[in-house]
Protein backbone atom coordinates (compact mmCIF):
# COMPACT_ATOMS: atom_id res chain seq x y z
CA UNK A 1 0.00 0.00 0.00
CA UNK A 2 0.95 3.65 -1.14
CA UNK A 3 1.08 5.99 1.43
CA UNK A 4 1.00 10.13 2.14
CA UNK A 5 2.09 12.11 4.80
CA UNK A 6 0.24 14.86 5.78
CA UNK A 7 1.50 17.69 7.48
CA UNK A 8 -0.61 20.59 8.91
CA UNK A 9 1.71 23.48 10.29
CA UNK A 10 -0.30 25.52 13.22
CA UNK A 11 -0.06 26.92 16.25
CA UNK A 12 0.54 25.81 19.89
CA UNK A 13 -3.23 26.84 20.65
CA UNK A 14 -4.32 25.03 17.67
CA UNK A 15 -3.20 21.49 18.36
CA UNK A 16 -6.16 19.69 19.73
CA UNK A 17 -8.42 21.46 17.18
CA UNK A 18 -6.63 20.56 14.09
CA UNK A 19 -6.41 17.23 15.39
CA UNK A 20 -9.99 16.80 15.95
CA UNK A 21 -9.93 17.92 11.96
CA UNK A 22 -7.80 15.46 10.80
CA UNK A 23 -10.05 12.83 12.50
CA UNK A 24 -13.59 13.99 11.53
CA UNK A 25 -11.77 13.58 7.96
CA UNK A 26 -10.83 10.14 8.68
CA UNK A 27 -7.08 10.21 9.75
CA UNK A 28 -6.76 6.76 11.82
CA UNK A 29 -4.61 8.83 14.31
CA UNK A 30 -2.18 12.28 14.72
CA UNK A 31 1.10 12.57 16.25
CA UNK A 32 2.28 15.86 17.32
CA UNK A 33 5.92 17.35 17.07
CA UNK A 34 5.71 20.56 19.00
CA UNK A 35 9.92 21.13 19.21
CA UNK A 36 9.17 24.11 17.77
CA UNK A 37 6.55 26.03 19.22
CA UNK A 38 6.22 28.70 16.71
CA UNK A 39 5.37 26.08 13.92
CA UNK A 40 3.86 22.91 15.94
CA UNK A 41 3.44 20.25 13.22
CA UNK A 42 0.49 17.78 13.39
CA UNK A 43 1.36 14.81 11.73
CA UNK A 44 -0.94 11.80 9.97
CA UNK A 45 -1.08 9.38 6.97
CA UNK A 46 -3.33 8.31 4.08
CA UNK A 47 -3.20 6.02 1.68
CA UNK A 48 -2.86 7.20 -1.79
CA UNK A 49 -6.05 6.09 -3.03
CA UNK A 50 -7.55 8.24 -0.74
CA UNK A 51 -10.00 11.58 -2.26
CA UNK A 52 -7.16 13.89 -1.53
CA UNK A 53 -7.82 16.60 -4.29
CA UNK A 54 -11.17 17.14 -2.47
CA UNK A 55 -9.36 16.64 0.77
CA UNK A 56 -6.68 19.51 0.62
CA UNK A 57 -8.91 22.66 0.10
CA UNK A 58 -11.40 21.13 2.64
CA UNK A 59 -8.68 21.02 5.63
CA UNK A 60 -7.00 24.27 4.48
CA UNK A 61 -10.85 25.55 4.86
CA UNK A 62 -11.20 24.22 7.90
CA UNK A 63 -8.25 25.14 9.83
CA UNK A 64 -8.51 28.63 8.58
CA UNK A 65 -12.09 28.60 9.70
CA UNK A 66 -10.92 28.17 13.07
CA UNK A 67 -10.31 32.12 13.60
CA UNK A 68 -14.11 32.16 13.92
CA UNK A 69 -13.88 30.22 17.23
CA UNK A 70 -11.20 32.57 18.12
CA UNK A 71 -8.61 30.16 17.71
CA UNK A 72 -5.37 31.34 15.64
CA UNK A 73 -4.18 28.04 13.42
CA UNK A 74 -1.57 30.32 11.73
CA UNK A 75 0.79 29.66 10.01
CA UNK A 76 -1.98 26.91 9.11
CA UNK A 77 0.11 25.39 6.20
CA UNK A 78 -0.76 21.63 4.72
CA UNK A 79 2.05 19.63 3.34
CA UNK A 80 1.61 16.26 2.00
CA UNK A 81 4.59 13.69 0.89
CA UNK A 82 4.33 10.55 -0.76
CA UNK A 83 6.19 8.10 1.88
CA UNK A 84 6.17 4.80 -0.61
CA UNK A 85 4.83 1.52 0.75
CA UNK A 86 4.01 1.16 4.39
CA UNK A 87 6.72 3.37 5.72
CA UNK A 88 3.91 4.71 7.14
CA UNK A 89 4.16 1.55 9.82
CA UNK A 90 7.51 2.13 10.54
CA UNK A 91 7.27 5.86 10.88
CA UNK A 92 4.41 5.60 13.68
CA UNK A 93 6.53 3.20 15.36
CA UNK A 94 9.25 4.74 15.62
CA UNK A 95 7.52 7.80 16.84
CA UNK A 96 5.68 6.41 20.11
CA UNK A 97 8.68 5.10 22.14
CA UNK A 98 7.67 4.68 26.29
CA UNK A 99 7.56 7.51 27.71
CA UNK A 100 8.18 7.83 31.67
CA UNK A 101 6.22 10.92 32.95
CA UNK A 102 6.80 10.62 36.64
CA UNK A 103 8.13 8.02 39.20
CA UNK A 104 5.28 5.78 38.95
CA UNK A 105 3.75 6.67 35.37
CA UNK A 106 4.92 5.05 32.33
CA UNK A 107 3.06 5.07 28.83
CA UNK A 108 4.30 2.10 26.89
CA UNK A 109 3.13 1.62 23.21
CA UNK A 110 1.24 -2.03 22.39
CA UNK A 111 3.72 -3.36 20.79
CA UNK A 112 6.63 -2.45 23.12
CA UNK A 113 8.00 -4.49 25.56
CA UNK A 114 9.04 -2.85 28.57
CA UNK A 115 10.35 -3.96 31.77
CA UNK A 116 9.88 -1.56 34.78
CA UNK A 117 12.71 0.13 36.45
CA UNK A 118 11.59 -0.50 39.99
CA UNK A 119 8.65 -2.04 41.75
CA UNK A 120 5.94 0.93 42.17
CA UNK A 121 6.60 1.93 37.97
CA UNK A 122 2.71 1.40 36.51
CA UNK A 123 2.73 0.64 33.04
CA UNK A 124 -0.52 2.44 30.77
CA UNK A 125 -0.46 0.40 27.45
CA UNK A 126 -1.98 2.43 24.73
CA UNK A 127 -2.49 1.97 20.88
CA UNK A 128 -1.28 5.30 20.48
CA UNK A 129 -1.94 7.57 17.54
CA UNK A 130 -5.86 7.03 17.67
CA UNK A 131 -6.74 9.85 20.07
CA UNK A 132 -5.45 12.60 21.34
CA UNK A 133 -3.90 11.35 24.97
CA UNK A 134 -0.27 10.01 23.93
CA UNK A 135 1.60 11.52 26.57
CA UNK A 136 3.48 13.36 23.33
CA UNK A 137 2.00 16.64 24.25
CA UNK A 138 2.90 18.55 27.83
CA UNK A 139 -0.46 18.93 28.49
CA UNK A 140 -1.64 15.14 29.02
CA UNK A 141 1.66 15.12 31.09
CA UNK A 142 1.06 17.97 33.39
CA UNK A 143 -2.69 16.66 34.02
CA UNK A 144 -0.37 13.03 34.78
CA UNK A 145 1.82 15.36 37.15
CA UNK A 146 -0.90 17.09 38.66
CA UNK A 147 -2.83 13.58 39.12
CA UNK A 148 -0.25 12.03 40.53
CA UNK A 149 0.47 14.92 42.89
CA UNK A 150 -3.65 15.27 43.88
CA UNK A 151 -4.33 11.57 44.83
CA UNK A 152 -4.28 9.54 47.67
CA UNK A 153 -6.35 6.46 46.46
CA UNK A 154 -9.94 5.49 47.03
CA UNK A 155 -11.09 8.59 45.08
CA UNK A 156 -13.96 8.72 42.74
CA UNK A 157 -12.84 10.69 39.61
CA UNK A 158 -14.64 12.25 36.45
CA UNK A 159 -12.74 12.55 33.13
CA UNK A 160 -14.17 15.33 31.23
CA UNK A 161 -12.86 14.80 27.75
CA UNK A 162 -11.19 11.53 28.19
CA UNK A 163 -9.65 11.12 24.39
CA UNK A 164 -7.39 7.64 24.72
CA UNK A 165 -8.79 7.08 28.12
CA UNK A 166 -5.18 8.00 29.50
CA UNK A 167 -6.11 10.06 32.44
CA UNK A 168 -8.85 7.69 33.69
CA UNK A 169 -6.02 4.70 33.05
CA UNK A 170 -3.72 6.73 35.00
CA UNK A 171 -6.01 7.27 37.62
CA UNK A 172 -7.06 3.58 38.29
CA UNK A 173 -3.29 3.08 38.26
CA UNK A 174 -3.25 5.50 41.12
CA UNK A 175 -5.61 4.07 43.04
CA UNK A 176 -9.14 5.41 42.07
CA UNK A 177 -11.93 3.24 42.79
CA UNK A 178 -14.31 4.57 41.06
CA UNK A 179 -13.89 6.58 37.86
CA UNK A 180 -15.99 7.53 34.79
CA UNK A 181 -15.09 8.93 31.95
CA UNK A 182 -16.61 10.97 28.81
CA UNK A 183 -15.93 12.34 25.67
CA UNK A 184 -18.03 14.12 23.01
CA UNK A 185 -16.32 12.27 20.04
CA UNK A 186 -17.13 8.87 18.87
CA UNK A 187 -13.47 8.15 17.72
CA UNK A 188 -12.37 9.23 21.19
CA UNK A 189 -14.60 7.13 23.14
CA UNK A 190 -13.77 3.76 20.62
CA UNK A 191 -10.09 4.85 21.11
CA UNK A 192 -10.74 4.43 25.10
CA UNK A 193 -12.58 1.56 24.94
CA UNK A 194 -9.45 -0.04 23.19
CA UNK A 195 -6.73 1.42 25.57
CA UNK A 196 -8.59 0.52 28.45
CA UNK A 197 -9.31 -2.90 27.75
CA UNK A 198 -5.44 -3.11 26.86
CA UNK A 199 -5.26 -2.10 30.52
CA UNK A 200 -7.81 -4.61 31.95
CA UNK A 201 -9.93 -1.87 33.22
CA UNK A 202 -13.11 -2.61 31.32
CA UNK A 203 -14.77 -3.23 34.64
CA UNK A 204 -13.29 -0.31 36.54
CA UNK A 205 -14.14 2.77 34.00
CA UNK A 206 -17.36 3.66 32.73
CA UNK A 207 -17.07 5.29 29.74
CA UNK A 208 -19.98 7.63 27.85
CA UNK A 209 -20.68 9.87 25.06
CA UNK A 210 -21.52 13.35 27.21
CA UNK A 211 -20.88 16.80 26.72
CA UNK A 212 -18.67 18.28 29.45
CA UNK A 213 -21.13 17.33 32.33
CA UNK A 214 -24.30 17.70 31.22
CA UNK A 215 -27.05 15.87 32.81
CA UNK A 216 -24.27 13.91 35.00
CA UNK A 217 -25.63 13.24 39.12
CA UNK A 218 -22.07 11.67 39.93
CA UNK A 219 -20.40 13.69 43.11
CA UNK A 220 -16.45 12.80 43.43
CA UNK A 221 -13.39 13.85 44.64
CA UNK A 222 -11.61 14.77 41.49
CA UNK A 223 -12.96 16.73 38.21
CA UNK A 224 -10.15 16.36 35.96
CA UNK A 225 -10.39 17.97 32.16
CA UNK A 226 -8.01 18.79 29.84
CA UNK A 227 -9.58 20.36 26.89
CA UNK A 228 -8.81 24.21 25.04
CA UNK A 229 -9.76 26.84 27.28
CA UNK A 230 -12.94 27.35 25.50
CA UNK A 231 -14.80 24.11 26.64
CA UNK A 232 -13.06 24.93 30.35
CA UNK A 233 -14.85 28.21 30.89
CA UNK A 234 -18.21 26.61 30.46
CA UNK A 235 -17.40 23.17 32.74
CA UNK A 236 -16.20 25.62 35.38
CA UNK A 237 -19.81 27.46 36.81
CA UNK A 238 -21.10 23.50 36.04
CA UNK A 239 -18.84 21.22 37.81
CA UNK A 240 -19.81 22.38 41.51
CA UNK A 241 -22.67 20.05 41.00
CA UNK A 242 -19.91 16.98 40.79
CA UNK A 243 -17.77 17.54 43.20
CA UNK A 244 -17.79 16.60 47.28
CA UNK A 245 -17.44 19.26 49.47
CA UNK A 246 -13.46 18.60 49.65
CA UNK A 247 -13.49 17.82 46.01
CA UNK A 248 -10.09 18.76 43.40
CA UNK A 249 -11.29 20.36 40.55
CA UNK A 250 -7.82 19.86 38.02
CA UNK A 251 -7.82 22.05 34.98
CA UNK A 252 -5.19 21.46 31.84
CA UNK A 253 -5.50 22.52 28.02
CA UNK A 254 -4.28 26.00 29.55
CA UNK A 255 -1.84 28.02 27.06
CA UNK A 256 -0.03 30.79 29.26
CA UNK A 257 -2.42 33.33 27.81
CA UNK A 258 -5.39 32.32 28.99
CA UNK A 259 -4.58 32.06 32.47
CA UNK A 260 -5.92 35.33 33.70
CA UNK A 261 -9.28 34.29 31.88
CA UNK A 262 -9.55 30.61 33.58
CA UNK A 263 -8.29 32.03 36.94
CA UNK A 264 -10.89 34.79 36.77
CA UNK A 265 -13.68 32.51 35.87
CA UNK A 266 -12.38 29.97 38.48
CA UNK A 267 -12.68 32.57 41.83
CA UNK A 268 -16.64 34.03 40.19
CA UNK A 269 -17.39 30.50 40.14
CA UNK A 270 -16.48 30.31 43.95
CA UNK A 271 -12.95 28.18 42.95
CA UNK A 272 -9.67 28.65 44.59
CA UNK A 273 -6.21 27.92 43.15
CA UNK A 274 -3.96 26.04 45.38
CA UNK A 275 -1.40 24.55 42.96
CA UNK A 276 -0.30 25.04 39.29
CA UNK A 277 2.28 23.50 37.31
CA UNK A 278 3.86 24.86 34.30
CA UNK A 279 5.06 23.14 31.54
CA UNK A 280 6.67 25.47 28.85
CA UNK A 281 3.84 27.94 27.63
CA UNK A 282 1.67 25.49 29.44
CA UNK A 283 0.12 25.10 32.50
CA UNK A 284 -2.26 22.98 34.64
CA UNK A 285 -4.74 24.60 37.47
CA UNK A 286 -5.45 22.40 40.84
CA UNK A 287 -8.71 24.39 42.17
CA UNK A 288 -11.20 23.52 45.50
CA UNK A 289 -14.62 24.81 46.25
CA UNK A 290 -14.93 27.57 48.78
CA UNK A 291 -18.60 27.51 48.99
CA UNK A 292 -18.38 24.78 50.96
CA UNK A 293 -15.57 25.13 53.23
C1 LIG B 1 -6.88 17.68 24.59
S1 LIG B 1 -7.85 16.24 24.44
C2 LIG B 1 -7.44 15.47 25.99
C3 LIG B 1 -7.36 13.99 25.96
C4 LIG B 1 -6.84 13.35 27.26
N1 LIG B 1 -7.78 13.55 28.35
C5 LIG B 1 -5.49 13.91 27.64
O1 LIG B 1 -5.38 14.52 28.71
O2 LIG B 1 -4.53 13.74 26.88
C6 LIG B 1 -9.48 16.85 24.71
C7 LIG B 1 -10.61 15.87 24.52
O3 LIG B 1 -11.82 16.55 24.91
C8 LIG B 1 -12.86 16.19 24.04
N2 LIG B 1 -13.87 17.26 24.11
C9 LIG B 1 -13.88 18.45 23.46
N3 LIG B 1 -14.99 19.14 23.80
C10 LIG B 1 -15.68 18.39 24.69
C11 LIG B 1 -16.92 18.56 25.38
N4 LIG B 1 -17.65 19.67 25.23
N5 LIG B 1 -17.34 17.58 26.22
C12 LIG B 1 -16.60 16.45 26.37
N6 LIG B 1 -15.43 16.23 25.71
C13 LIG B 1 -14.98 17.18 24.90
C14 LIG B 1 -12.18 16.03 22.70
O4 LIG B 1 -12.95 15.19 21.85
C15 LIG B 1 -10.83 15.41 23.09
O5 LIG B 1 -10.89 13.99 23.06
Amino acid sequence: MDWNELVIVTSNEAIEAVSNILMEEGAGGVQIDDQDPQAVRVITYFTADSPLNELLPKLKEKVHGLKKYGINPEPGQVFLTNIGTDTWRDKWKEYYQPIRVTRYLTIVPQWIEYEPQHPDEQLIVLDPGRSFGTGDHPTTRLTLHALEATMLGGETVIDVGTGSGILSIAARYLGAQQIVASDVADEALAAAATNIALNGMTDDIVLEKRDLVHGLDLQADIVVANILPEFLLPLIPQVHKNLRPTGKLILSGIIMEKENEIVTALNAAGFQVEEKITDGKWLALVAHNTLNS
